[in-house]
This record gives C-alpha cells, sequence and structure tokens, in this order.
C-alpha cells in the first residue's frame, strides 16, 4: 500500500457535537481481513481498516473494483466472505444513493419523517430540511423537485437520524457541474456541523480531493492507496497541494489501467 501525504495548514474544526465526542475514544470503522467473493469472483481479498470518529473518508478506484461492495459489507446490508466488519449499529449508520430513493406518494417531510416516531417527528423532519436549505419545501410532492432537491431531501433523511456514519455511494454521480460543487458545500457544512464520520465512494478524484480527509484507492482486492488530504478547508481547486494530490490519485489509477 502506498501512503501519502500533502502538508498544508490544517484549518482547526468547529466545536465538536455529540457524534464527535466519542466517549469510548474507539473507531468509527474496523475492518479486519474483510474478504468478499461472488461465486469465483474475489472482489475484496484481504482489506484491513480503520477510521477515526468524525473522518471524511473517500472510496475510489476502477470501475468494479469492489467500491460498492465495500459500503454494503459496511452497512450491514451484505455479509463479508470472511473476516470483520465493525460499523456501529444499524441505528448509527445511514446510506444515500445515486438516485434519491424518495417515495413519490408522500410529501416530502413525511419522507424525511420515514421512521421517526413521536410527535415532534414532522418538527424534526422540517428542521431537517431546513439544514439542507429546503426550508418550505416540505408539503411538496418528490415529483416537483429538480435532482439536487432530491438529493438535498435524502441528505435530509438521512441527518434527522443524528448518524454516526454517513455511507455515501456516488450521491452527486447523477448531477450537474454546478449541483455538484453546492452539495459539496452543503456536505462539507453539515459535516463540521454535526460531527459524523464520512465515507464517500465517487469516481471523481476531484471530489474525493474536495471532501476527504483521506483518499483510499481500491484495487487488485484491497487498499492500493492511503493518501492524507491536510489541506485547508472549504478547499479550492486552486489551492497549493490540490492538485499535485489530484494528479497522485490520477496517476496511481491511470497506472493500473491495461495499456490500450
Ligand atoms: N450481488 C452480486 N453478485 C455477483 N457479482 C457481484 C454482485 N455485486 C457485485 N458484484 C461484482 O463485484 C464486482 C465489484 O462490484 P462493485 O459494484 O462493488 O464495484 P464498484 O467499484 O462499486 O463499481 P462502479 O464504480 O462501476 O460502481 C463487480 O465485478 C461486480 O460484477
Amino acid at each position: 500500500m502506498w501512503l501519502t501525504e500533502i502538508d498544508a495548514p490544517v484549518l482547526p474544526r468547529e466545536p465538536s457535537t455529540e457524534a464527535a465526542r466519542d466517549p469510548s475514544n474507539g473507531l468509527a470503522l474496523r475492518l479486519r481481513g474483510v474478504a468478499k467473493s461472488f461465486g469465483a469472483r474475489h472482489v475484496l481479498t484481504s482489506l484491513d481498516l480503520d477510521v477515526a470518529p468524525g473522518e471524511f473518508v473517500a472510496l475510489v478506484g476502477r470501475s468494479g473494483c469492489g467500491k460498492s461492495t465495500l459500503l454494503r459489507l459496511i452497512a450491514g446490508l451484505d455479509a463479508p466472505s470472511a473476516g470483520g466488519v465493525e460499523a456501529g449499529t444499524d441505528q448509527e449508520r445511514r446510506l444515500m444513493f445515486q438516485d434519491a430513493r424518495l417515495l413519490p406518494w408522500k410529501r416530502v417531510v413525511d419522507n424525511v419523517a420515514l421512521g421517526l416516531t413521536g410527535r415532534d417527528a414532522r418538527d424534526r423532519a422540517m428542521e431537517a430540511l431546513a439544514q439542507v436549505g429546503l426550508a418550505g419545501r416540505g408539503d411538496e410532492w418528490p415529483a416537483t423537485l429538480s435532482g439536487g432537491q432530491r438529493q438535498r431531501v435524502a441528505l435530509a433523511r438521512a441527518l434527522v437520524h443524528r448518524p454516526r456514519l454517513l455511507l455515501l455511494d456516488e450521491p452527486l454521480g447523477a448531477l450537474d457541474a454546478l449541483t455538484r460543487l453546492e452539495m459539496h458545500r452543503l456536505i462539507e457544512q453539515l459535516w463540521r456541523r454535526h460531527g459524523f464520520t464520512a465515507l464517500l465512494v465517487t469516481h471523481d478524484v476531484t471530489e474525493a480531493v474536495a471532501l476527504a480527509d483521506r483518499v483510499l484507492l481500491i484495487d487488485g482486492g484491497g487498499i492500493a492507496l492511503d493518501a492524507t488530504v491536510s489541506l485547508p478547508r472549504p478547499r479550492a481547486r486552486t489551492a497549493p497541494g490540490f492538485a499535485e494530490l489530484e494528479d497522485r490519485v490520477l496517476r496511481h489509477i491511470i497506472g493500473q489501467l491495461p495499456l490500450a
């Protein structure tokens, strides 16, 4: 595995919230010897990973390298063929996908409130909507929203449960470039405010370097590169060190591609 670090001043995080102040001072995620095969196809062979509470980790790699498989194992949606996955309880984890998966027959606020109990469920859902910039849109139907707004609702639906671990599987993959940039800013703000641990699967190395503390390259069934990103936040793509790291990760990915 390659370890790399770009040195740059780090801005202090905002005062941490409950999720970041892990009283056990334990890890948010611990994988040991994780393997996953589908029949004769060995997708993950022996993968070890420690993620600290409040860390933002991006998973990149060639199509089919096993990023989504790994996220599914961490989410508890699938079981590893071998090895151990420690990622907290179902209640502590939330998943967000490329499509928002909203129920079209429920109003926006009711989509966010799904699974909540108690008399304040609607208020909490409204508050979560406000946090993603959709105050006042709760009574609309999902069909009236744009793709970016639907992903904001999906984000609110995850955050309303105050997750300790947010798993993001290409959540911005279907959005246009400008909307993606807005969503980057929003996700980063929410992460700083709430202190959850984030695991983002993305094809976009620029997105990974913009958002993550660590960029992991998955290849050959394991972690081929673990790059620490110490650039100040919010990150400008023109900041010193940004392009260098982006280029280094890309070169690793391209280096693995067979020559045509
Ligand atoms: N349920 C399944 N049954 C059989 N093979 C599977 C299953 N799920 C995933 N695979 C295989 O595992 C490999 C890894 O798939 P995975 O979706 O994790 O890749 P990925 O890195 O997320 O790809 P992409 O970037 O294209 O989304 C692929 O070869 C895929 O065909």
